[in-house]
């Protein structure tokens, strides 16, 4: 089962949209390598121009977030169809850091990737354990416990265009990587645990990323691994020349 490798930018908060336009201005054909697929999540406020800039392009725009519920009073928020209005094709869900500093449970992270399908967005769904669970040797049950939740509900074909991320966080902007041996032995445990959710033919399908100090020096090692299908980058994601490294890597 061939997949093609996804390599996505996490640009968290940074990045005006003069900035964002700019970095685009440089990656645009360079970026675009034949069977890989290249995604950059910007922030809500330079989606529009990105969007725009990415037309004619292999270059795929994706969100950070998404709020479960069409519209409401939910200040702040952005919800799926809006970003499928623009134009918007994936969304990070569940990011460590999300899970983190803004109470996202496993529950609100289902409630959000179902959301995220009723629009036709495709979800990155991000899993991963604590360095205090890694080193109780939890790091495989709390990856099976998010993933289980994530999937909840979804159809066997949703759950085939599901991207999930592995992010162990201690590993996230940190410059301490998991190894490749290491993050393949949780990847294949993970994907594991979506056959026994649907069947092996549905789990061959999922993309699983690794994220967490992801470099141009270290991708095609990540890459490399049989369960790897691509990378969740964010520092690394940020200067053109080195997101454009992080694609060339990835063939
Ligand atoms: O979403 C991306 C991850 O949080 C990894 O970030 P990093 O590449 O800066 O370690």
């Amino acid at each position: 089962m061939s997949r093609t490798p996804i390599i996505a930018g996490n640009w968290k908060m940074f990045k005006t949209v003069s900035e964002a336009t700019a970095f685009f201005a440089e990656v645009k054909g360079k970026a675009e390598v034949a069977g890989v697929e290249s995604v950059i999540c910007a922030p809500f406020t330079a989606l529009p121009a990105l969007v725009e800039a990415a037309k004619g392009t292999t270059i795929a725009i994706g969100a950070q977030n998404v709020h479960f519920e069409d519209n409401g009073a939910y200040t702040g928020e952005v919800s799926g169809l809006m970003l499928k209005d623009l134009g918007v094709k994936y969304v990070i869900i569940g990011h460590s850091e999300r899970r983190a500093y803004f109470a996202e449970s496993d529950e609100i992270v289902n409630k959000k990737t179902v959301a995220a399908f009723k629009h036709g967005l495709t979800p990155i769904v991000c899993v991963g354990e604590k360095l205090e669970e890694r080193e109780s040797g939890a790091t495989k049950e709390v990856c099976k416990v998010q993933t289980e939740a994530a999937f909840q509900g979804l159809s066997a074909e949703q759950a085939a265009e599901v991207v999930v991320a592995y992010e162990p966080i201690w590993a996230i902007g940190t410059g301490k990587s998991s190894t490749s041996d290491d993050a393949q032995d949780v990847i294949g445990y993970i994907r594991g645990v979506i056959a026994g959710l649907y069947d092996e033919a549905v789990a061959a399908k999922v993309r699983i990323q690794y994220g967490g100090s992801v470099k141009p020096n270290n991708v095609s090692e990540y890459l490399g691994q049989a369960d790897i299908d691509g990378a969740l980058v964010g520092g690394a994601s940020l200067e053109p020349a080195s997101y454009i490294a992080l694609i060339e890597g990835a063939k």
